[in-house]
């Protein structure tokens, strides 16, 4: 049985050596095998839940008029509003830059309720940025000067999703990764969102409480060649009697970081699975521009062409 793993993140940073490593070993096995966790104990129950109260009680207190007030008008809007129904997706959504600065008006009434949960989910990505780098075999340090985090490039979606009286599930959102570093997910209601598992089965996202569900970005998979892989996910409104709002923020690089391959996990028989390009040409690739994006990973592949003509010359070095 799939059963997606849970992190506790208070014990990747344990005083005691042992519980440290077991904790670590588990981490890397969870991103290796799967590309996503639940994470417990990361931002504190009362930040969590205020979030999803903030969220609920601005999609329940505005009408959708009011809020498409923040329908996109030019490239530069930091905060946007859009409502698709149609085969492919069902829901309503805002995005807003929210790092490296907070772009939510103050006068938004989810403003200080995401802003609190944000600044304590930025800091659990320093920390996952740490353990993760370590799972990879290097210093603690490595993802967050590889990806500039201090600057790093993050975008906050609130999404609120119909109910579907459907038994046989409309499609909330079509199968997709997401660009970054990670995304971190909470949801006011399980069911519909789903993940594809390594052996090639969908498997229903509950996040029990108090816990986030992480999941790997591109552009982790970039940096690493393919070791950890980016998570392929999907919403499904099936028999979803009551609506359902979630908020996945998408923690990326500085946008002007370069994201290719790192030559340690380049060898004869790993060649570049990927090209190098900055964040926000990446995210530019299949969008107008750096936050209407959609995953270009297909795009960062390397040609099979290249891979085929490595493989032959490792395998013509080895006779
Ligand atoms: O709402 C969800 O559960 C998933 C949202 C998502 O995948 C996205 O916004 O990229
Ligand atoms: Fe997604």
């Amino acid at each position: 049985m799939d059963e997606i793993p849970t992190i506790d993140y208070s014990l990747l940073f344990s005083k005691d050596h042992n519980e440290r490593a077991k904790s670590l070993e588990h981490l890397g096995k969870a991103c290796q095998d799967f590309g996503c966790f639940y994470l417990i104990n990361g931002v504190e129950e009362r930040v969590v839940e205020g979030a999803l109260k903030g969220i609920s009680d601005y999609f329940e207190l505005t009408n959708q008029e009011e809020r498409s007030e923040y329908l996109k008008k030019n490239s530069m809007d930091r905060i946007r509003w859009y409502l698709r129904s149609d085969a492919g997706e069902n829901r309503e959504n805002i995005k807003i830059v929210t790092h490296p600065e907070y772009h939510c008006p103050s006068n938004l009434i989810v403003a200080n309720a995401i802003g609190e949960y944000l600044k304590g989910m930025h800091e659990v990505e320093l920390g996952l940025a740490k353990a993760i780098s370590t799972t990879l075999g290097y210093e603690e340090t490595y993802i967050e000067k590889e990806f500039k985090l201090e600057a790093g490039f993050d975008v906050a979606t609130l999404n609120l999703y119909p109910p579907s009286l459907q038994s046989k599930g409309s499609t909330g959102l079509a199968e997709h990764t997401d660009p970054g570093f990670f995304v971190s997910l909470i949801q006011d209601v399980n069911g519909g969102l789903q993940v594809l598992s390594h052996q090639g089965n969908w498997i229903t996202v509950n996040i029990p409480r108090n816990t986030i569900f992480i999941g790997i970005g591109d552009h982790l998979e970039i940096l690493t060649n393919g070791k950890y892989k980016s998570h392929i996910h999907q919403v499904i409104l099936d028999n979803n009697e009551v609506k359902r709002i979630s908020m996945a923020t998408l923690h990326g690089p500085s946008l002007d970081t370069l994201v290719a391959p790192a030559p340690g996990f380049i060898n004869d028989s790993h060649p570049p699975t990927y090209r190098g390009m900055t964040y926000k040409e990446s995210l530019e690739l299949n969008g107008f521009d750096e936050i209407d994006v959609q995953s270009s990973l297909i795009q960062l592949q390397m040609p099979l062409s290249f891979l085929i003509s490595c493989m032959v010359l490792y395998f013509y070095n080895c006779l």
